[in-house]
């Protein structure tokens, strides 16, 4: 049995960063660029006014200073002309300044009378102009770290681009195995269970940025797994569930050898998740989860979603941590390092009691995983321990 940092460091070395392609902005949330994006402009492209009101060509004017009004500029439609003193031009927030004008007086600070506008007696001192590139000049280079937020669209769109070069979603192959297997919605024997690991790793896939190809299940026979192997070409990462363990009818790792498996390890020293098994296929990386429902959620988010990540060409990199504290003690742990199942309270988190790795149940009501160290001696309330929210 490796250690779960050994585990993650071998899984990590079977993949790389994907090539890349071009999508349309309105595809790009959460993918991850390929290069870095140039803005194709200014913004703001001309001098912008930031209020609603009458540019002058005083920079610092007089309360009862009056101006004649010479024309308009609106967001869309700039004043032509320049500015000479005396004169205003009326103008709106977003519209260009107008050549000339120092300054923009807001409307709730003059009197309009006709075509003159008068000063009132408290004028501000800022200019309310948004100089030429005030948000970010032509040529500036964006290179966002993460998968694209709401905002970096936003942005990426004011710097002109339609398009965004970002990486390819890896495509995962999920290959659920075992003759105990039903799909949602089938009427199954009363020996067989509801397939269920397949939809939380389809989804856990997707939303690390993946695109799941769940495949047939493949049953207890090393025909029927081959079959599945087939159907997995051309995947980028092959994931099967279950058939990990040491029971006769454990077969995805002989399946996998009797194809050229080049296993990297077999066993973690984690609870839940032991049977973990991971290599390469003929080139594809491929994961084998243990089928215990929670074992592979678990290993799911530890081991598949960091491989995600390098693979959109993220960095290299165990789950995010936090700290947090114990609003309930814990109890001394044994050799494996133990992903517990925990909930956030008033005053911290605390693991549930039962930690049976086949209870989907306590998986879905809790928020966080408790991260506890091979032998730890157990923890009192208050103590200090690592998280990972799910
Ligand atoms: N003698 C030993 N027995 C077991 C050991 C061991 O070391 N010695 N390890 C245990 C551990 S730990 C785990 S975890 C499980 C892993 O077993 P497998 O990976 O071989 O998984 P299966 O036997 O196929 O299934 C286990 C369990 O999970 C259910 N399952 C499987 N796939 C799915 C699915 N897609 N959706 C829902 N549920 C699924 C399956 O019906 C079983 O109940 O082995 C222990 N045994
Ligand atoms: O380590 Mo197995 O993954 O629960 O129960």
């Amino acid at each position: 049995m490796i250690s779960v940092e050994d585990a993650l460091d071998r899984v990590l070395s079977l993949v790389g960063p994907l090539g890349s392609e071009y999508v349309p902005l309105r595809q790009a949330a959460g993918r991850v660029l390929s290069q870095p994006l140039t803005a194709q402009r200014a913004q703001p492209p001309f001098p912008a006014s930031a209020m609603d009101g009458y540019a002058i060509p005083t920079a610092d004017p007089r309360p009862g200073h009056t101006f004649h009004v010479i024309g308009e500029s609106a967001a869309g439609h700039g004043f032509g002309g320049c500015l000479k003193d005396g004169e205003a031009v009326r103008i709106f927030t977003g519209a260009p300044v107008p050549e000339g004008a120092k300054r923009v007086v807001i409307q709730e600070d003059v009197v309009r009378q006709g075509a003159r506008v008068t000063l009132r007696d408290r004028i501000d001192h800022q200019t309310y102009i948004r100089p030429v590139g005030s948000d970010f000049a032509q040529g500036d280079v964006f290179d966002p770290s993460g998968p694209l937020r709401p905002a970096n669209l936003a942005l990426a769109a004011a710097m002109n681009h339609a398009e965004l070069p970002v990486r390819r979603r890896p495509v995962v192959a999920l290959i659920a195995t075992g003759d105990e297997l039903a799909m949602p919605g089938e009427t199954p024997r009363h020996d067989q269970i509801i397939a269920s690991n397949t939809f939380g790793l389809a989804a856990m896939i997707e939303a690390a940025g993946g695109r799941a190809r769940v495949l047939p299940i493949a049953r207890d026979t090393l025909l029927s797994l081959d079959a599945a192997f087939n159907l997995a070409t051309g995947a980028d990462l092959i994931v099967t569930i279950g058939g990990a363990s040491v029971g006769d009818h454990d077969l995805v790792a002989a399946a996998a050898e009797a194809r050229g498996l080049e296993r990297s390890f077999y066993k973690v020293a984690m609870r839940p998740g032991k049977p973990l098994m991971a290599g390469r296929l003929h080139g594809t990386p491929i994961v084998g989860l243990p089928g215990n429902p929670v074992s592979s959620m678990v290993c799911g988010a530890i081991f598949v979603r960091p491989m995600l990540h390098v693979m959109q060409g993220l960095p290299a990199g165990p789950v995010l941590r936090h700290r947090s504290v114990l609003s309930a003690p814990l109890a001394a742990n044994g050799p494996r390092e133990h992903y517990m199942r925990g909930r956030r309270t008033a005053s911290g988190v605390e693991a549930f009691e039962s930690q049976d790795s086949a209870q989907l149940g306590i998986l879905a009501a809790a928020d966080v995983l408790i991260v506890q160290s091979p032998h730890d001696p157990g923890r009192e309330i208050g103590a200090e321990v690592d998280i990972i929210p799910i």
